[in-house]
């Protein structure tokens, strides 16, 4: 990538101020130490939205392995990756203009789900219920990639099982309340790659957004760049090795009646590294119903949100990803009710 195209120049609003705070922090949670732990988690999901875990059974050289495949694809030419670009018919697999709130972000990606194939509603229509067969698409080099991603999003899909039995237990709900709705599933793995930008002050990496996931958990590298919002501040999230960050998604905002909310972040560039950072996105199957547990509701605490189909949800945000278009994409607040 060259000069900033007009095209990823952020509103002035939206820039980000490259000076360096020093900030609490998001908190750091040890899953091996049972003691306090559901407090701790309780206390992250409703004070941050967001935390980072240690401790979590993920080999750290599986991520090793990850991490060294996902540079050698991102450093293939341009050309190679392109024979497993995504559009708008297979949303999975390479992408250098995705959209995040109608502006270009400055990164690629490379997206897998963890189903293949995976099945969608084939159109928005609330009456339709017709499907669409998505699989994903790998490259032919380097020759292990398949195999590595493979590997890495089960334990993905095994750690974000750990954390959802986690945070259902944090709600005050039996451990396993919500599994049901991942019996099938449209979770898929990212890989980000950030090159370095000339111009970080009128970029960013990823534009602020709420993850539409249920839980998201991101590997980030060393170099920093992810930021928070807490208290109308950005805060960034320092790396931790070997951790991953945890954060509510937009389902478990409106599963926990607004208890826990799915909390604005970006990623923010620099002039000198690129960056990497792998998201999880897990998602619920297709044809999940999403309302507020009905445990979590009553006469002095209503339901906040009407109930939604988060396959068309799902659909819905990511077309988005592809251009510009007339109206914001949708978002949770869309189902909320009136006061
Ligand atoms: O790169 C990061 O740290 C965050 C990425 C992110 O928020 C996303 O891909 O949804
Ligand atoms: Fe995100």
């Amino acid at each position: 990538m060259g000069e900033v195209d007009p095209a990823l120049v952020q509103l002035e609003e939206h820039r980000a101020k490259l000076q360096t705070i020093e900030v609490e922090g998001i908190p750091v949670i040890d899953l091996s130490d049972t003691g306090k732990l559901i407090s701790e988690i309780r206390n992250a999901c409703k004070n941050w939205g967001f935390f980072q875990v240690i401790n979590h059974g993920v080999p750290s050289e599986l991520r090793r392995r990850v991490e060294r495949v996902v540079k050698t694809f991102f450093d293939l030419p341009i050309e190679e990756k392109k024979k497993v670009q995504r559009d708008a018919m297979h949303p999975m697999g390479y992408h250098d203009s995705e959209h995040t709130k109608n502006v270009r972000d400055w990164k690629e990606v490379f997206d897998f789900f963890l189903q293949d194939p995976t099945v969608v509603p084939a159109s928005l229509e609330l009456g339709d219920q017709e499907l669409r067969t998505l699989t994903n698409q790998w490259p032919e080099y380097p020759l292990a990639f398949r195999e590595v991603c493979e590997e890495y999003i089960r334990e993905m899909e095994k750690l974000a099982f750990k954390l959802l039995e986690l945070v259902t237990l944090s709600l005050g709900l039996p451990a396993d309340r919500l599994k049901g709705h991942f019996k099938e599933q449209t979770s898929f793995l990212r890989f980000n790659h950030y090159p370095p930008c000339p111009n970080p002050e009128l970029a960013l990496g990823v534009g602020q957004h709420r993850d539409g996931s249920a839980l998201t958990v991101l590997a980030q590298d060393d170099v920093g760049g992810l930021q928070v919002m807490k208290d109308g501040e950005w805060i960034p999230v320092r790396p931790v090795p070997d951790s991953f960050i945890i954060n509510v998604g937009s389902n478990m905002q409106v599963w926990s009646n607004d208890a826990f909310e799915s909390v604005n972040h970006r990623a923010l560039v620099n002039t000198k590294r690129e960056r990497f950072s792998i998201p999880f996105f897990f998602h619920p199957a297709p044809s999940a119903m999403i309302k507020p547990l009905e445990e979590l509701v009553s006469e002095q605490n209503p339901a906040k949100y009407a109930e939604f189909n988060w396959g068309k949800f799902f659909v819905a945000r990511n077309r988005s990803d592809y251009q510009k278009q007339d109206v914001e994409n949708i978002q949770i607040d869309h189902f909320k009710k009136s006061e």
